[in-house]
């Protein structure tokens, strides 16, 4: 099955390509374009953006939608944590919580399907939990420097990708996401 994923986030692409790998019964094509996204829910956004991409590709598509949430600040900053990381960078994001002792909170993607134009998108979330510290490795993707999942002393960016991909939320959302593809051709 020919899916086309719709990203302006060539660290996701190459995540996504990596999990899925070469014996999915996915065929992975990816269109590189930044989509709007609304004010609402991860599930809001995820949805909206789907239904755009599904009007641009005209064929079936998947996109994704990530936030990190803090459990002190009730999910925030969630879907929007793209534009803190942006003015704050990964120290700022975690220096937020300095004044807060639960520094628990998870990562979190929303995939959404779309067979095409005129459908309702169909969503699968992936969540892991985990928590935030000081910046610890590499600095090639978003917060990963920050995030330290449970059950693991390094972060997301000291981990091997291997080790990241395989308890990541992006890898998570993608075993249900894979699941559903596969009841379709039954
Ligand atoms: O350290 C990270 N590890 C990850 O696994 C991860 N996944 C996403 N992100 C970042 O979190 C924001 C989500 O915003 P986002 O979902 O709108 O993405 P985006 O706008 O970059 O791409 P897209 O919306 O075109 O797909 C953006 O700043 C992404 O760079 C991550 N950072
Ligand atoms: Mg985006």
């Amino acid at each position: 099955m020919e899916i086309t994923f719709v990203t302006g986030n060539k660290n996701k692409l190459k995540e996504v390509a990596k999990i899925l790998g070469s014996n999915s019964s996915i065929v992975l094509k990816s269109r590189d374009i930044d989509l709007p996204e609304i004010q609402g829910s991860s599930e809001e956004i995820s949805k909206h953006k789907c239904k755009q991409a599904a009007e641009m590709v005209k064929g079936p598509v998947i996109i994704e939608d990530t936030s990190l949430c803090y459990n002190a600040f009730n999910g925030l900053p969630g879907p929007y944590v793209k534009w803190f990381l942006k003015e704050m960078g990964p120290a700022g994001l975690a220096k937020m919580l300095d004044g807060f002792e639960d520094k628990s909170g998870y990562a979190m993607c929303t995939f959404s399907y779309s067979p095409g134009p005129g459908n309702e998108p169909v969503q699968f979330n992936g969540i892991t939990n985990g928590s935030i510290v000081a910046p610890r490795g590499p600095t090639t993707f978003g917060w990963d420097p920050i995030f330290k999942p449970d059950g693991f002393d390094e972060t997301y960016a000291e981990m091997t990708a291997e080790t990241k991909n395989s308890i990541s939320h992006r890898y998570r959302a993608l075993v249900l996401l894979q699941e559903y593809l596969i009841t379709l051709k039954e």
